[in-house]
């Protein structure tokens, strides 16, 4: 878990875009942020801004070194978002993977049967392809995820699985900013929690349980 005075892995500085920001946030390695808020409030927007995938203001920092220095697919690789529904480029499960990995193996740590390695994507259900995003985003090369209501279609069995993949993430040192409507997840995963509110970041207020955006 990552200590307080950590040198950040991920700065946001004066991040914007749309009605979002500026933005400004620090994650250490291994640490997990919360992001809650209304329907329309702007957290996928944020997450995709992060990522880079869609123009914006200000910049952010990996390790030192800043995204606009990078070139984007190396950024994305390292902060890499994870949407709630993912796009499907080819009809089978499999040519979604990379041809050496044996991920048939990694399908029961998400509580998905390995012979969905051979289904066609057309006949997943919804918390199926949801799982299966998940680890096709899961790489070595990932420093940062940014995921979008990681579990949002999952029975309560599957969402433990997937917490657990995420709490080993994390204890590899990866850093999670994650957009949850689940105050109770927030709670399992996060370290700090914020709130999109106007645009901009505020310590969450939701259920007292949650310590706020400001204090670890
Ligand atoms: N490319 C875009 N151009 C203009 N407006 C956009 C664009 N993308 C998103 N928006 C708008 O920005 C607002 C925030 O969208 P966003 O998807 O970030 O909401 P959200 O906080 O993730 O909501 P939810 O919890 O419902 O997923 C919405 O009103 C949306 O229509």
């Amino acid at each position: 878990m990552a200590t307080a005075g950590s040198a950040p892995l991920l700065a946001l500085k004066g991040l914007q875009r749309l009605h979002v920001g500026p933005v400004s946030l620090a994650l250490a390695a291994g640490e997990c942020v919360s992001l809650m808020g209304a329907s329309g409030a702007g957290k996928s927007v944020l997450l995709r801004a992060v990522a880079d995938l869609d123009p914006h203001g200000g910049d952010a920092w990996l390790a030192g070194v800043a995204c606009s220095a990078m070139p984007a697919p190396a950024w994305r690789r390292q902060v890499t978002y994870v949407p709630a529904e993912a796009g499907w480029w080819a009809d089978s499960v499999a040519a979604h993977f990379p041809p050496v990995t044996d991920f048939a193996a990694l399908l029961p740590r998400v509580g998905l049967s390995p012979a969905l390695a051979q289904a066609a994507v057309a006949r997943c259900s919804t918390g199926e392809r949801q799982r299966l995003a998940l680890l096709r985003a899961l790489q070595p090369g990932n420093r940062v995820l940014l995921l979008d209501e990681p579990t949002s279609g999952l029975d309560d069995a599957a969402r433990a699985l997937v917490e657990q993949l995420l709490q080993s993430r994390l204890a590899a040192g990866v850093a999670v900013l994650m957009v949850t409507h689940d105050a109770a997840q927030a709670q399992r995963l996060a370290h700090r929690h914020f709130e999109l509110v106007g645009g901009q970041l505020q310590p969450a207020r939701h259920g007292a349980a949650l310590s706020p955006g400001g204090a670890r």
